[in-house]
């Protein structure tokens, strides 16, 4: 059934406007089989349009997109693919072991709903209506009717918005588990974090462009940024004009540095003040990158 072009998704030149808004200009984007893609971005970088592009829920104005090699309207292609959307709109009134069963009954080969509980952990809550759970519950259910079809293909926007730590660390476990079978997942998400434990390789969003691709050690790597934090008495404006520092702000007893190099600047604190003492230098998290990375793309459009 598959084209040989079966790439699980891609977005080619894409573009996309919505009135005067243009929501994404001429986007690239591949997802391959059994990685992790993270779809990177502030609100309303584009995010949702891409997915909404690659599901086949909007369509282009410019360029192409495919689900597993195909238009993603047809059904083929939708039969491959799970999602999980931010907005669910799955009916209260039915018990979570209705809607699994429900969902399977549309795929070709579904996961057994002891699969499906044990990844998503839904212990305990078969019997009970979906309008009645928590909202950490109602989105561990939507993950389970995600990823009971045992997609080719996998969307999730969001998932772990509402849940706690444990049920956050067994959505990422089971992430793991299906891309260890060969799926692949594309992720949006606003915690870093999660980009940063589950995602290979990483796409982020500006304003509809495509500012930063690669994977998560090559994009924290465009960011040579190192983050110094030392107990000291140097007044921090002095120290943030000298070379190779971005700024110096003080909290408390403690100064906070960000310098595009660590050892040159670590040799003068010390020199500077020897009674520094808490030294740390962490390198630049995503978080660090997606910042700079995204005040860079600011600064250029201005
Ligand atoms: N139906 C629509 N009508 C008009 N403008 C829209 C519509 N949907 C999205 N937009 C605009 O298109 C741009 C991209 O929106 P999109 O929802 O794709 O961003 P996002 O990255 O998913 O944001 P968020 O993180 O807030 O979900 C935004 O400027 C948004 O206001």
């Amino acid at each position: 059934m598959q084209h040989e072009d079966a790439v699980p998704a891609r977005l080619r030149a894409a573009g996309k406007r919505y009135g005067s808004t243009c929501a994404l200009d001429g986007v690239d984007l591949t997802l391959h089989g059994g990685e992790v893609l993270a779809l990177l971005g502030a609100n309303g970088a584009g995010k949702s349009t891409a997915v909404g592009l690659l599901l086949g829920l909007l369509q282009p104005d410019a360029g192409q997109a495919t689900l597993l090699g195909m238009a993603p309207e047809a059904l083929a292609a939708r039969r491959g693919a799970g999602v999980m959307l931010q907005s669910a709109g799955i009916p209260g009134t039915l018990r979570v072991g209705e809607l699994l069963e429900l969902t399977r009954s549309y795929y070709p080969a579904p996961r057994s709903v002891a699969d499906c509980v044990a990844l998503a952990g839904l212990d305990g809550l078969l019997g009970r209506r979906y309008g009645r759970l928590s909202g950490g519950q109602q989105r561990r259910v939507q993950f389970a009717l995600a990823i009971c079809g045992r997609p080719q293909v996998l969307f999730l926007d969001e998932p772990t918005t509402g849940l706690d730590i444990q049920a956050r660390e067994q959505v990422w476990r089971a992430v793991r588990e299906l891309v260890a079978e060969g799926s692949a997942v594309l992720l949006t998400t606003h915690y870093l974090e999660e980009a940063e434990a589950l995602a290979d390789r990483v796409v982020m969003l500006e304003a509809g462009r495509v500012v930063a691709a690669g994977s998560v050690a090559e994009v924290r790597a465009r960011v040579v940024q190192r983050r110094i934090r030392c107990a000291s008495t140097l007044d921090a404006d002095t120290v943030a004009r000298w070379p190779q520092v971005h700024s110096a702000t003080r909290q408390g007893e403690s100064l906070e540095i960000v310098a595009s190099a660590a050892e040159a600047v670590v040799r003068r604190l010390l020199d500077g003040d020897p009674q520094l003492h808490d030294l740390e230098v962490r390198r630049a998290g995503l978080a660090d990158a997606f910042l700079e990375l995204s005040r860079e793309s600011r600064q250029e459009a201005a």
